[in-house]
């Protein structure tokens, strides 16, 4: 989820963040080694138990991502020929998950005769990559092609990011527009339409989870 410049949670939500929540934090998210170290009650944590938290949190993070992504190449999205010394795990994975411009002329063979829906990641693929996350701006030529997609199959952008930011960066109401990793989802027609529509058209599939993230999102910034 895009904890993004601002200090809360993307999907909003009336629920505040107030340190009571914070117990249940503490009891129903931290193991039980952290919790004893004395996190268990208030943003008056000792400095060896925030630490301990920050390690755990970042050395589990640190972990999971690198156990669930290949060593990045440079032609990955180019679809140019792999080096012969690409490691085994990566040809693997590259083997499952071909380029979509390598790989064109089968996709359009496979798509015959079926319904298309077009789903896009935003940076990297429209923007570029910049050091700034509020300049990954999309040219007017990308705009333009992703208009003229959406003309032919229902296109949506699935990003990181808020919906809102996206939606910025992007300004094509034709689109579906899924934010936060798929947690906060408008349909096209929804885009520009009045406020009560837009909440018709809205599909929050987390929100059941806010309380919760919005307790994740206090412990955070109090480690910060
Ligand atoms: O799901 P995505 O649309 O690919 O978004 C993933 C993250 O994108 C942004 O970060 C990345 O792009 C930035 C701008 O080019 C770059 O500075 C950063 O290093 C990249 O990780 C965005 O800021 C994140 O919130 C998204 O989760």
């Amino acid at each position: 989820m895009d904890m993004g410049s601002g200090s809360s949670p993307v999907i909003t939500d009336p629920i505040s963040i107030s340190p009571p929540l914070l117990g249940g934090l503490t009891s129903n998210l931290m193991p039980f080694s952290v919790m004893s170290g004395g996190c268990s009650s208030s943003p008056s944590m000792s400095a060896s138990s925030r630490r301990k938290i920050e390690e755990v949190l970042v050395n589990g993070l640190l972990d999971a991502m690198k156990s669930s992504s290949p060593r990045k190449k440079h032609n990955l999205a180019f679809g140019q020929d792999n080096s012969p010394d690409e490691d085994p795990a990566y040809t693997a994975w590259l083997s499952k998950c071909p380029s979509a411009l390598a790989s064109f002329k089968q996709i359009v063979a496979n798509a015959q005769g079926r319904r298309i829906a077009v789903f896009l990641d935003y940076d990297g693929t429209l923007s570029p990559i910049v050091d700034d996350p509020d300049k990954a701006f999309m040219s007017p030529v990308m705009r333009a092609a992703v208009r003229n997609v959406a003309k032919y199959f229902p296109t949506a952008i699935v990003s990181g990011r808020s919906r809102k930011k996206v939606f910025e960066f992007v300004k094509l109401t034709e689109l579906y527009y899924a934010g936060s990793h798929g947690m906060d989802i408008v349909t096209s027609a929804a885009a520009h339409a009045t406020e009560k529509c837009k909440e018709a058209n809205l599909f929050q599939p987390a929100c059941e989870f806010l309380p919760m993230i919005n307790e994740v999102c206090f412990i955070l910034q109090l480690l910060h």
